[in-house]
């Protein structure tokens, strides 16, 4: 009953119906006397039910059993897993860097393999979020996930990970990013590698949408249609499964006798989603300087603040550079949001080296940052003939809420204790006698 290649529908946060069996929906109505097939009816809420209707965020769900058929939840031990506010997390000026995590030895699956970096807001008073590093060998098979919390943006860079949620399931590779839902029961399982590593943002605040055109007009950036949804995929199976459940900034878990993923067919606008990066329509200047990155928001968690995000979601993927009389790279840059950014793979155009596929940094609000010496003095002196970036694909996690680092992060061995120096080279030019 579920599918070796997943199929998906198209459209963000459209208003989707599936089924696996035939007839599985009940028609015309949510809540008949008698459901077919015997399933139960179960709404899942991602939204209040009076948010306006563009907010409004809903499931219905019609399962073999209904969730409330589990154990009472026992809290599990801490793990590496950080949630804001928190104790550990501190706040800190320093522009700091990683390199990429080294992959686990022994088994280790996606829930004991998330590690957190930075934290910012209270996940209590949905504001702000959790990044997160997932380094991995092991599929979860007995044990499922949902955060109450947020929402997971999983960004894999490297090794694709099969998603097998309540809702269906998503294959999502390097180059892609999969989100599952606050509340979404899922697990991951590793596709087709012996380990998997990439970024996760979880978002306490509003659900990622798509961002405002604007003056570029009905198209561009991330199209609707490139959103795929999977469709229903059920398994009836009787066993000892554990769901884990990330509450309130700590794990618990209760025990199941079957498999939680029993939905039979589903309706509503609240369900995962994949994408595929490289269907970005990247929008750049034709003429002359730097545009703001923000030409490149793949996704937007707005805040109660018109246009400061909670956090936005933006992509620095293949493009041409074609600006005149141009410094092209990243501009120098004090921000009011905080900046962090993940290397999917290839090379960041602001850095001449340092910044890995699988590493990380962190530009917190009003740190000074921007191209290192080296790409300074090669973009300064450069040809400016028109230039394809093809190999490059990094992306940012930018918030108007300061990231905390974990001390994990801090003390971390791959951590780059020297990060500040790629900028020590910047000699001054100043030259009063030459213009
Ligand atoms: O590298 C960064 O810091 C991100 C960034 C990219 C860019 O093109 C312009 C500004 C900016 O902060
Ligand atoms: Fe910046």
């Amino acid at each position: 009953m579920r599918p070796a290649q997943p199929s998906y529908q198209s459209g963000f946060a459209n208003h989707h119906a599936s089924e696996a069996l035939p007839g599985a929906l009940p028609e015309g109505q949510n809540s008949p006397q008698r459901c077919p097939y015997g399933l139960y009816a179960e709404q899942l809420s991602g939204s209040a039910f009076t948010a306006p209707r563009q907010r409004n965020l809903r499931s219905w769900l019609y399962r073999i059993r209904p969730s409330v058929v589990q154990s009472a939840y026992h809290p599990l031990a801490d793990s590496d897993w950080v949630t804001a506010p928190s104790a550990d997390a501190a706040a800190d000026p320093n522009q700091m860097r990683w390199d990429p995590r080294p992959l686990p030895e022994g088994g280790v699956d996606f829930i004991d393999g998330l590690l957190t970096l930075a934290v910012n807001g209270d996940a209590s008073a949905q504001q702000g979020c959790g990044v997160h590093v997932y380094a991995i060998n092991r599929s979860m098979e007995q044990r499922f996930l949902y955060d109450a919390d947020g929402e997971l943006l999983i960004v894999p860079q490297q090794g694709a990970l099969r998603l097998r949620t309540e809702l269906g399931e998503l294959r999502v590779a390097p180059g892609e990013i999969g989100l599952i839902p606050r509340g979404v029961k899922f697990q991951v399982r590793l596709e087709d590698d012996a380990a998997a590593r990439g970024y996760v943002c979880e978002n306490y605040g509003a659900p990622f949408e798509l961002p405002g055109l604007g003056p570029i007009g009905a198209n561009g950036l991330a199209n609707p249609r490139d959103f795929l949804t999977p469709v229903a995929a059920y398994e009836d199976i009787d066993g000892d499964f554990e769901l884990v459940a990330r509450f309130a900034g700590r794990l618990w878990a209760s025990r199941l006798a079957h498999s939680p993923l029993d939905v039979v067919a589903w309706h509503g606008n609240y369900a995962p989603f994949k994408y595929d990066l490289a269907r970005f329509n990247t929008i750049n200047t034709v003429s002359f300087d730097h545009p703001d990155p923000s030409i490149f928001t793949v996704l937007t968690s707005p805040s109660d603040t018109p246009g400061t995000a909670n956090i936005d979601f933006v992509i620095f993927p293949p493009r041409w550079m074609v600006a005149e009389d141009t410094f092209r790279p990243p501009y120098f840059h004090r921000n009011l949001m905080s900046e962090f950014m993940g290397l999917v793979h290839g090379e960041y155009d602001a850095k001449a080296e340092g910044f890995l596929p699988g590493g990380a940094s962190l530009h917190n609000a009003m740190s000074p940052h921007g191209p290192d010496a080296e790409t300074f003095e090669q973009a300064s002196h450069a040809e400016l003939a028109p230039q394809y970036q093809g190999n490059t694909l990094a992306f940012m996690f930018e918030s108007r809420y300061v990231f905390r680092t974990t001390s994990a992060a801090r003390q971390a061995p791959f951590r780059q204790a020297d990060y500040v120096d790629v900028w020590a080279g910047l000699a001054s030019h100043f030259t009063p006698e030459h213009r």
